[in-house]
């Protein structure tokens, strides 16, 4: 599992640990990291040319002793002091390895850049410590550092465990104000969860974690990694039969939209659970049945899948799937009528599939609200309605009502493409009719449609379809649990 821990979580865990070693250990440990992850970005140390941008804090600090590090093995490294103070023993380490320092460099007085350029230019202004936005120093010497390029190219960027200006403990970027964009991020101890949520983690680039040996409480934020899922995943035992496996029922598409129907049942009838029933029009439940000779009319079910292209017959379903007391995922048209469940403490769990514009409407705030604070949007809407909220995006985010949320790191941008919601529909209830927690069922179903769609694309277009057609292929390549 990736986790992410809060900044009071880290900062408690760092100072427990802090009250074990000797003084400037642990900062040791963490430059450390960062100087090696350097020294492999850059493909060797010697003669490479550093910049390192230091704010006022211990960020800076990490910045100046892996600069020291970097200089002591044949590195040209510089430093820019861009608050009224720095770290005096890492600056004290860098001069003393042959490192250039320069004080005092402000808006108006950003240092010329050293002939030749840089390689990389460190980002060590703020990390946890940070406030949003970037002040003027910084983002000035920021933009005179990036123009000073080798004959390479322009320098790349590595930010010293968050890049500085985005807000750490969201992953939101300022309204107006601008922040880092690193290439690589070398974070320490755990993630924080400005590496795991957009749109603050694509400004991260890659993420290393350095290991500092924190203790540290269970995380608010995770991202689950293909052993999870296959841990996760349910699995027929040896006495199986197809009703122990789990029913899953969808109630979805109309004689308007019969593709909404094919496309929830395929994403149920992937192989997940024993039996997939299907209640809708005659027409379409032969148009499915033909499409999926093995599913088969209404009866008893563990799971619904409710709501894609249901149209005016939605309402209807979703009392209908709410009555029967088993977990319900609530997608597309339902969305719109989760009041017919009655109040929260009398309604089944439910796992609700919004995109961005459904989560937008649920909550009555603007599309462009959601996009840029998913984090807080998903975990209002779990609150809220008390259910579990799968936000669908490039980054879906799968939030518990206790305030729990998972991060989807699978996925293609190729996987935008309609019905592709309508499959993970029926993937999220396939594993809920096999017993998963919604939570669970949830993220590993987005896991796998992510991950499948991956598969299915090899760098190329996919259709929803492939999509479903896949996902046995990644189950099968799971590592064993
Ligand atoms: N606490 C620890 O035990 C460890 C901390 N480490 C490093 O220390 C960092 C945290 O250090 P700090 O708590 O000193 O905080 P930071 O260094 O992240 O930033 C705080 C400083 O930046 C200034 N500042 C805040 N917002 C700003 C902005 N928008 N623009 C410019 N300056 C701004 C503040 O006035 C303050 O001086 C971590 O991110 C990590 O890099 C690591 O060395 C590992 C150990
Ligand atoms: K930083």
């Amino acid at each position: 599992m990736r986790c992410a821990h809060t900044v009071e979580q880290v900062r408690a865990a760092e100072s427990q640990l802090m009250a074990r070693l000797p003084e400037g250990a642990l900062m040791q440990r963490a430059a450390t990291g960062l100087g090696h992850a350097v020294a492999e970005l850059l493909g060797g140390v010697y003669g490479r040319r550093v910049l390192l941008l230091v704010g006022s804090g211990d960020n800076g600090g990490d910045a100046l002793l892996a600069g020291a590090m970097l200089a002591r093995r044949g590195a040209r490294v510089e430093a820019w002091q861009l608050g009224e103070r720095w770290h005096d023993d890492g600056a004290a380490a860098l001069r003393a390895a042959g490192g250039r320092c320069v004080t005092a460099v402000s808006a108006t007085a950003t240092p010329a850049p050293a002939a030749g350029g840089y390689d990389v230019v460190v980002d060590g202004v703020t990390g946890i410590g940070g406030r949003p936005g970037l002040r003027d120093a910084a983002r000035a010497a920021l933009d005179v550092a990036l123009a000073a390029g080798t004959a390479g190219g322009r320098p790349l960027v590595v930010a010293v465990d968050t890049p500085s200006g985005v807000d750490v403990e969201t992953g939101e970027l300022p309204e107006g104000a601008d922040h880092v964009r690193a290439d690589l991020t070398v974070t320490f101890g755990t993630h924080k969860p400005v590496h795991l949520v957009e749109p603050g983690a694509s400004a991260c680039g890659a993420v290393h974690l350095v290991d500092l040996g924190l203790d540290l409480p269970p995380a608010p934020l995770e991202a689950l990694q293909p052993g999870d899922v296959s841990a996760l995943l349910p699995r027929p035992s040896l006495e199986a039969h197809k009703y122990t496996r789990g029913v899953v029922g969808v109630r979805a598409g109309s004689t308007t939209y019969p593709g909404a129907a094919l496309l929830s049942v395929a994403g149920a009838a992937s192989g997940l659970v024993g039996m997939v029933r299907y209640v809708g029009s005659d027409a379409v439940a032969r148009t499915v049945r033909e499409q999926h000779p093995e599913v088969v009319g209404e009866g008893r079910v563990q799971s619904w899948v409710v709501g894609s292209g249901s149209g005016d017959d939605a309402a209807q379903h979703l009392r209908q799937a709410g009555s029967d007391g088993v977990p319900v995922v609530v997608d597309a048209d339902a969305l719109a009528h989760l009041e017919i469940l009655g109040a929260a403490e009398q309604r089944p769990p439910l796992v609700l599939t919004p995109h961005a514009g459904e989560l937008a409407r649920l909550l009555d705030v603007e599309r462009e609200q959601v996009e840029e604070r998913q984090l807080h949007h998903a975990r209002e809407a779990a609150a809220r309605f008390g259910a579990t909220v799968l936000l669908k995006g490039p980054h879906t985010l799968a939030a518990a009502p206790d305030g729990r949320v998972r991060v989807t790191t699978t996925g293609t941008p190729w996987l935008a493409t309609a019905g592709a919601g309508d499959v993970l529909g029926g993937v999220v209830g396939a594993l809920l009719a096999a017993g998963l927690e919604p939570l669970d069922a949830a993220s590993v179903g987005s896991w796998l449609h992510g991950a499948a769609a991956t598969l299915a694309a090899a760098g190329g277009p996919i259709v929803a379809g492939d999509v479903a057609r896949a996902l046995p292929a990644v189950v099968r390549g799971l590592p064993l649990a």
